[in-house]
């Protein structure tokens, strides 16, 4: 059964004869891709493989029953691992120089019944194989690196992408806001946003917090203009208990504590009162809250962002504002443009509002020619809160599929000049060249107005999908704001 095992049916069972294993020893040694070398305990050479000499250069003749030691003194091996196994009693490993060769050489002992060393086994390797292969992991691994840095870069892009998700940055003064709060959000310096009403202001305060090392933690928005004054102070630094009448019976947490190790978002910052300033000015300098009522100051770690629509430096020379907080928050102020002064972004905005009403309502409304340019020159007192409030009160108000400047309230109309709007058409005073890009400029403008995606508006207007994105991009027309399919 065994015999069948392993084969020898049919052919000759090995030899039990000394010779026999001493030949399979002999070649077991020759078929070693690495050197072997075996010495007796003398230090005698033994025998000594083929690749031994293809590593090492050396003859066996120089080796095989020759005294190591000789072999030493003769400078063929820089020293001998052998005689460190013999003195060691134990394996070992040395760098070994072999003719100008350096060679990884490990000696084991081979032991006899009685516990002495009857020979030492070397295996050698080339280092320089050894070499070759470290440096090419060493390369694999540099490669590795290079290609996680680059998935990690590409994850921040998406990231990024997410962050910016719903926030349209077309013109170069929003772009610029935007990446000041990107760079800003990186570190923890205190934030100031200024800019008229519905600019959107808590939209880079967003920005701001989803960007830094605090975007898991809380995000504490506080309007300090809609709170009443005196419920301010308890509100943002809470209340021991049964400090005033009315007061829960426990005590209360204020916002500064709730926001702790996240970001707290002051907004209207210029509404809170003068004596409460004082209090706001401590928590910024010494980052500790003492609640109303208490004597025991908590420590907080919270990033401030603050926002005012009002002049805060007006409010400093007239007294309203304390100059010393006004610095505290002073430290990175970034102002946000109104709508008027980034006209490139209106277009962009009223599709993406108009994109955002269709889904929502299942509608399926769209802007007549000529709506974008008349509201282009609208003065948009309320910003962009006033705009996406419009483009939803008129696209779920009127019956038809096709917005007309006339269905905007009076104020849009009183602003709306028709025959501007046909001196912007009339192409007589103009250049081929320019009348070109302003036809061409109508003729994207109309299809992507009709809700088309860019794919389907490109087959419309007979040109491929990326060159219809490349135009838009030149007239300034927001891709973000469009459908890709
Ligand atoms: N760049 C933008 N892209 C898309 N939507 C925006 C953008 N900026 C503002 N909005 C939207 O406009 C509205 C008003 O923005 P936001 O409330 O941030 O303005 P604000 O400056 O903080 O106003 P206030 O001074 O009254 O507090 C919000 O609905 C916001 O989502």
């Amino acid at each position: 059964m065994m015999d069948q095992e392993y084969g020898f049916v049919g052919k000759k069972k090995p030899s039990n004869e000394p010779q026999y294993y001493s030949k399979l020893l002999d070649s077991i040694i020759q078929s070693s891709y690495d050197g072997i070398y075996v010495a007796d305990a003398y230090g005698i050479g033994w025998t000594v493989n083929d690749a031994y000499t293809r590593i090492t250069g050396v003859r066996k003749e120089e080796l095989i029953n020759r005294d190591l030691r000789s072999v030493v003194n003769e400078g063929i091996i820089s020293e001998s691992v052998t005689f460190k196994v013999l003195k060691e009693k134990k394996s070992v490993t040395i760098i070994q120089k072999v003719k100008d060769t350096e060679i990884l050489a490990t000696g084991s002992p081979v032991w006899d019944d009685r516990g002495a060393i009857t020979h030492v086994v070397t295996n050698i390797r080339d280092l320089s194989d050894l070499n070759f292969l470290m440096e090419e992991l060493n390369t694999s691994r540099a490669f590795t690196e290079k290609i996680l840095a680059e998935v990690d870069e590409l994850r921040q892009v998406e990231n990024t992408k997410w962050l910016l998700n719903g926030v349209i940055a077309q013109s170069k003064e929003t772009m610029k806001a935007v990446s000041v709060s990107q760079k800003v959000a990186k570190v923890d310096s205190t934030v100031i946003l200024t800019g008229e009403s519905g600019v959107g202001k808590e939209v880079f305060a967003n920005i701001i917090h989803l960007g830094s090392h605090r975007a898991d933690k809380p995000h504490i928005k506080v309007n300090c203009g809609a709170i009443p004054a005196q419920l301010l102070e308890s509100e943002l630094f809470g209340y021991e208990k049964g400090s005033f009448t009315g007061a829960e019976k426990t005590g209360k947490a204020g916002l500064f504590e709730k926001a702790n190790e996240g970001t707290i978002f002051l907004d209207e910052v210029g509404d809170i009162p003068l004596d409460l300033q004082v209090k706001l000015l401590r928590v910024l300098q010494e980052f500790e809250v003492v609640r109303v009522g208490g004597y025991q100051p908590k420590p907080i770690d919270v990033r401030v962002v603050a926002a005012t629509n009002r002049n805060l430096e007006e409010q400093v020379q007239k007294g309203e504002f304390r100059e010393d907080l006004f610095y505290r928050l002073n430290i990175v102020p970034i102002h946000i443009p109104s709508l008027r002064e980034r006209t490139a972004d209106i277009a962009p905005l009223m599709y993406y509002f108009l994109n955002n009403v269709n889904k929502k309502y299942e509608l399926n409304k769209r802007f007549q020619a000529g709506v974008i340019s008349a509201l282009e020159s609208y003065q948009w007192p309320g910003n962009i809160r006033e705009m996406k409030n419009v483009i939803e009160r008129v696209a779920v108000t009127t019956d038809h599929d096709e917005i007309d400047i006339y269905d905007f309230p009076d104020q849009f109309i009183d602003n709306f000049d028709p025959k501007d709007q046909r001196k912007k058409t009339s192409y007589k005073n103009k250049g081929l060249k320019e009348a070109i890009m302003d036809v061409e400029q109508e003729m994207i403008k109309s299809k992507i107005q009709q809700g088309k995606t860019t794919r389907k508006a490109a087959d419309d207007l007979g040109i491929s999908q990326s060159s219809l994105v490349k135009k838009m991009k030149k007239y300034q027309l927001s891709v973000d704001a469009y459908i890709h399919e």
